[in-house]
């Protein structure tokens, strides 16, 4: 039996958080190294796996990869998560970087100061309402189908809902213009593997608390 892929992280969501999603929903089990000081960062420094001497670092298929995209796609295309051909390939990679985009955004405002932090949250939520969250709504409404992308889940799907929960996180209820968003939530965290990663005991991470930010701060020196 193949190794379980190992990720290294920290013990937070950050850039990593879609991985993991990706994983679960794929029912891949793996294991998890988190980085909790600035030694231990060094170390793999030292050990040359951080080719650009950056985390998300992912262990599989004999592979040490890094940049969380390049490892996204390899995941969704060895998962059968991406697509059926290039044209549906394209459509996942414009959709999951526009959410990716959004979830960005909810992940670097913890490390601002408060006043900044405020106007962050005021942004994204506008950005997730009259931006991102009308564009699948119709995107759902013009294919007509359960998933965004041909008949079957794609990464563009795990994602869009990692996304909405993350917002909703932070404001809910956000979807209350958006029916078939709502529909959809509720239809991607049934699936049963994400029905899963929901529930507490899982490997999903909790939103970042301060505690988390200053470990980030130490062991990047930041
Ligand atoms: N383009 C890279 C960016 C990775 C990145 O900025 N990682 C941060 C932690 S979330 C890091 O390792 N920063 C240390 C540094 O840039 O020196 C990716 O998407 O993986």
């Amino acid at each position: 039996m193949a190794a379980k892929p190992k990720l290294y992280y920290f013990k937070g969501r950050g850039r990593m958080e879609s991985i993991r999603w990706l994983l679960a929903a794929a029912g891949v089990e793996f294991e998890e190294e988190f980085l909790e000081t600035r030694e231990q960062y060094e170390k793999m420094q030292k050990d040359g796996h951080l080719l650009f001497g950056q985390v998300p670092l992912v262990e599989i298929d004999g592979m040490m990869l890094t940049q969380t995209r390049a490892i996204l796609s390899y995941l969704a295309a060895k998962y059968n998560l991406y697509g059926k051909d290039l044209k549906e390939r394209v459509r996942i990679d414009m959709y999951a970087d526009g959410t990716q985009d959004l979830m960005m955004m909810i992940a670097v405002a913890p490390f601002k100061t408060p006043k900044e932090k405020e106007e962050s949250y005021d942004l994204i939520l506008s950005r997730a309402k009259t931006r991102y969250f009308p564009v699948f709504e119709k995107i759902l409404k013009d294919h007509g189908e359960a998933f965004l992308v041909g008949n079957q889940l794609s990464w563009a799907d795990i994602q869009l809902l990692e996304a909405i929960l993350m917002v909703e996180e932070l404001s809910a209820p956000v979807l209350s213009d958006f029916p078939l968003l709502q529909a959809f939530k509720t239809r991607i965290s049934n699936i049963p593997t994400i029905k899963k990663f929901l529930q507490p005991e899982s490997q999903r991470k909790p939103p970042p608390d301060g505690p988390y930010v200053e470990v980030v701060r130490t062991v990047l020196k930041f």
